[in-house]
């Protein structure tokens, strides 16, 4: 399923510091089942696991699967946990070059005119045949306020109905909270179709809500094997928590330790997304209070080729989460050539697996001893069980780690602060 291995830190960490760390972080774990933490009001994610929608998973597979098959191009538009979870997983599961099912395209996450105009552009180009590509969009915005995602849902709206007429009104997707915000209020005067995401729930931690389903449905991907490898997890972690609290513990005692970046990493391309996701859900809920560590994210082996000289040997104050699937499903072997101009044939019979695993070995081998402490996640498969198994892993892991930091897991205070000077310099107020 997934869990992580903290063996490769155990070299950091002195016994007494991680003994002090495991205590906080127990009651850290105990606060959050007892419901006494910080935002308690705010665990709608563990409760949608308890007690599992399948009318909604139903649901979500029947409308994903009309408009897998009706699509050519399908708009995510949204930004942060409106759009990294579904994101992760669709880049994560969707074969690459696969031209089965929409092409899947994202908005709405900045305020580059010049992306949403060659975005309109590629949809106004007709098919190889001659046709008009078909367009269904689904905004999603749990405030219903947010700028970027307005902006970009304003412009391709009034695309959809300039193309489609009222039929436009069939082709739009809304996802957003029950009540409240703009896009609540546009719902009911167009009659968009709209799905709700619990007040409970907060946009980061929202994958398993509509917000990423309906995407991942979409796509082509099983939601059911994805929320279930979630509940699975939720069992399994109520059960027997004892390798997540090591895991949290030991980045605890890092972090403590003046360790104060964590970077992400996958040799797996399919997994950087992932990497995406984490580093918003670490990110906006621990950096309170200059606490925190900072999340970056690597795709390895590409980035060794770029940062991988600073990982090295730069400033020891990084830990190094890697992503691991033990079993990616498909590779290539190398071939013997009899000429070895490229000097490969003693990699000639092995598969690109074999390589890419060794390749894993070695930079943990080397950033550790070059002073970098490594956790390494380990998934089985690339499948949404999988996958799903892992959202709830570090869901759970961050809210018990942040409440180590006695910090409240689940608000972003933080991200206004740019919003207010940004409309202050574009004179909302002014009407
Ligand atoms: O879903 P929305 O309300 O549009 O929010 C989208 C994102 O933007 C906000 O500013 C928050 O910092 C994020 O936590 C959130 O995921």
């Amino acid at each position: 399923m997934f869990h992580i291995d903290i063996q490769k830190t155990e070299r950091f960490t002195d016994e007494k510091a991680l003994r002090e760390a495991r205590k906080t972080v127990q009651q850290s774990s105990e606060d959050l089942d007892n419901r006494t933490g910080k935002g308690s009001g705010w665990l709608g994610w563990q409760d949608i696991l308890q007690k599992p929608n399948d009318a909604l998973l139903e649901n979500m597979d029947a409308i994903g699967a009309e408009i897998h098959q009706k699509a050519d191009v399908f708009i995510v538009c949204g930004i942060g946990g409106s759009y990294l979870g579904a994101k992760a997983v669709i880049d994560a599961l969707k074969p690459e070059f696969d031209d089965s099912g929409p092409e899947i395209v994202y908005a709405g996450h900045h305020i580059s005119g010049r992306y949403l105009r060659q975005l309109i552009r590629h949809l106004e180009k007709p098919k190889s045949d001659g046709s008009p590509k078909q367009v269904y969009l689904n905004v999603i915005s749990k405030s219903g306020t947010t700028m970027e995602t307005a902006i970009a849902f304003r412009v391709l709206r009034k695309w959809m109905h300039d193309q489609y007429g009222d039929e436009a009104v069939s082709r739009i997707f809304c996802t957003t909270s029950k009540d409240g915000g703009a896009l609540n209020k546009i719902i009911k005067a167009y009659g968009y179709r709209k799905f709700i995401l619990p007040d409970d729930v907060g946009g980061r931690f929202s994958v398993l809500t509509p917000v990423g389903l309906l995407p991942i449905a979409v796509a082509g991907i099983d939601v059911k094997q994805l929320v279930y490898g979630a509940v699975s997890a939720y069992q399994d972690l109520n059960k027997d928590r004892s390798n997540l609290l090591d895991y949290v513990s030991a980045r605890y005692a890092l972090y403590k330790n003046g360790y104060a970046i964590d970077l992400i990493a996958s040799f797996e391309p399919a997994l950087t997304s992932m990497g995406g996701w984490l580093q918003q859900l670490y990110g906006e809920s621990e950096g309170k209070n200059g606490k925190g560590m900072f999340p970056a994210v690597a795709q390895y082996s590409t980035d060794l080729h770029s940062i991988g000289q600073m990982v090295q040997d730069g400033p020891r104050n990084m830990v190094e989460t890697f992503l691991v699937v033990d079993d990616t499903g498909q590779t290539v072997i190398i071939d013997k050539d009899n000429r070895n101009y490229d000097g490969l044939n003693y990699l000639s019979g092995k598969s690109m697996e074999h390589v890419n695993e060794k390749a894993l070995q070695g930079t943990q081998q080397a950033h550790l001893e070059g002073g970098v402490p490594i956790f390494t996640g380990y998934m089985s498969q690339l499948d949404a069980h999988s996958l799903g198994y892992a959202i709830y892993y570090f869901e759970l892991a961050t809210a018990i780690f942040v409440y180590a930091l006695d910090e409240n897991p689940f608000d972003q205070p933080g991200v206004e602060a740019y919003k207010k000077e940004m409309y202050h310099l574009l004179g909302r107020n002014n009407g």
